[in-house]
């Protein structure tokens, strides 16, 4: 008995650490089954209640909630979200929680999580390269409207969700991997579609117990035919681009395209350089920059908000007239800076994110200890609605953030791309997002553009049309439409 003693002791020390978190949602017996059913179907309504009841009532500003084989334990309020993102890695893993949630064993791979070097490679070549790159995005933003949204002279009406996926999805091709594969309708259309399919196949395998995952990982991932058409439009461009580094002696050979394929193979080592690994390594960085409601969210409260376009086309017209369509003009768009950053907080985040495994006891600052084997989360989209963080945080206030930079001394802060404790959109810390810098300048040229180019609005007298919550993840409406037309002159 005494071998079975400390196992016996740390059991009920596990166990009294889990009982001092209160629970919202279903307990007792089948509760991970129910609790697992309801967050899928209620997952706003369970974190809404936590959170008021965490800031109200619970003495450590936290709660779980029984899902079918774990606890997920939401952290409420700016300390202990700031500690959950300072936690070292070997505590708090970001990794494994990332593991788990999108289940990448099955629907991307391993490899992507045990030696992530493609999360450096987008945080240092790809963000250096924005400036250098912004021509081009430019010139496909707007070859991808003309296409997709041709001016057209009396009011359209253009379904948001699927046409936002498909801009995005050229934008973001043409700087990953350039002409003329970012054109490629095949291509294009793997890439949306798995990217959506990694966050449904996961939701899907995640509602089944652990014994059970192997299985259903199975049937319900098309990851291996998805890995084998996309291996089919990169593999030659790959095996191309390895025998000039072997017929050059060198990585710098002459004409060497800049892109995301040359940034990885810049530092892939070994089993990284070969073409299966590569081209894991892409979809997983497509999955990650093209799940993003962020631009169609966008559209909408543009199309919401006629009371903006006047504003920002002024701004737009005068940083282009002086500095053309660069980089460093959309830097200066500050006034859309805040339009974006007051879309990303009203209607971004979702209500689990920022998750973290928990692989050792953890101790918040206040005191309050959760145990290993648990996930915690941020409820970020009420997190953003929360009256201790914003003035009014139901109202769209799309100059929010431009009023707050106008203050003496605030000129730096408040923008789409720093991450703060009241703003948690990109995470926070070491962790935060490596690709909101690509992010914000693209999604800025993509509304630019369109308030260049055409005039929006909604049909609904400017109701955005409902976000639809998916589990504990929140978008924009999958069947809304904006009306465009060519600009006229106001
Ligand atoms: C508006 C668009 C985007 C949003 C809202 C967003 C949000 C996030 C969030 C919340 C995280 C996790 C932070 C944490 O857990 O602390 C994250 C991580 C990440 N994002 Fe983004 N992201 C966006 C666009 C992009 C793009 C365009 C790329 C690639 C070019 C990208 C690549 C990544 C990667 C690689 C990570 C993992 C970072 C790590 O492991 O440390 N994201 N993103």
């Amino acid at each position: 008995s005494w071998v079975l003693l400390p196992k016996f002791q740390a059991w009920r020390s596990h166990a009294a650490m889990l009982n001092a978190i209160p629970t919202v949602g279903p307990t007792g017996l089948l509760s991970g089954c129910i609790g697992t059913y309801r967050f899928f179907t209620n997952a706003r309504e369970i974190l809404q209640e936590g959170y008021e009841k965490a800031i109200l009532q619970y003495p450590n500003r936290i709660f779980k909630i029984a899902l079918m084989d774990r606890w997920v334990i939401i952290a409420t309020g700016r300390m202990l979200v700031q500690d959950l993102m300072k936690a070292p890695d070997n505590e708090l893993s970001m990794i494994d929680a990332a593991a788990e949630t999108l289940q990448v064993e099955y629907t991307l791979s391993k490899a992507v999580v045990v030696h992530p070097y493609h999360v450096s490679i987008v945080r240092t070549p790809m963000t250096r390269n924005i400036a250098t790159r912004f021509a081009e995005v430019r010139d496909e933003i707007v070859s991808a409207f003309t296409d997709h949204i041709p001016p057209p002279d009396d009011w359209v009406k253009v379904p948001a969700y699927k046409v936002s996926f498909q801009i995005v999805g050229r934008t973001v091709n043409r700087f990953f991997v350039g002409l003329p594969l970012c054109r490629n309708s095949d291509w294009l259309e793997l890439n949306t579609n798995f990217a959506v399919e990694v966050f449904i196949s996961a939701m899907i395998i995640n509602l089944f117990p652990a014994f059970l995952k192997p299985i259903a990982g199975r049937f319900l991932t098309r990851m291996p035919s998805s890995m084998k058409r996309a291996t089919q439009h990169l593999a030659p461009i790959i095996e191309e681009r390895l025998a000039k580094e072997y017929e050059y002696g060198t990585k710098d050979w002459p004409e060497k395209p800049n892109d995301l394929i040359s940034w990885l193979l810049d530092e892939a080592q070994d089993e990284q350089r070969t073409v299966s690994d590569l081209v894991t390594r892409i979809l997983a960085i497509e999955v990650a920059a093209i799940h993003t409601t962020a631009f169609c969210n966008a559209l909408y409260q543009l199309a919401a908000h006629p009371e903006v376009v006047a504003p920002l086309r002024e701004e737009i017209e005068a940083v282009v007239e002086e500095s053309g369509w660069t980089k460093e003009a959309v830097s200066k768009m500050r006034k859309l800076d805040s339009f974006l950053k007051e879309t990303l907080r009203f209607s971004g985040g979702g209500g689990l994110v920022n998750n973290r495994k928990v692989l050792k006891d953890f101790t918040f600052s206040d005191g309050t200890t959760v145990p290993a084997g648990v996930t915690i989360g941020v409820a970020a989209y009420m997190h953003h609605h929360d009256e201790a963080q914003y003035d009014n945080p139901y109202t769209f206030d799309a100059f929010r953030f431009y009023n707050m930079r106008n203050r003496e001394g605030e000129s730096i802060k408040h923008q789409t791309i720093s991450p703060a404790l009241d703003y948690i959109t990109f995470g926070n810390g070491r962790h935060a997002c490596p690709g909101r810098f690509f992010a914000v300048y693209e999604i800025k040229g993509l509304i630019a553009h369109i308030l260049m180019s055409y005039d929006v609005k909604l049909e609904n007298d400017g109701v955005v049309p409902p976000y639809e919550w998916h589990g504990p993840s929140m978008d924009p409406s999958s069947t809304g439409e904006v009306l465009f037309r060519k600009r006229r002159p106001s």
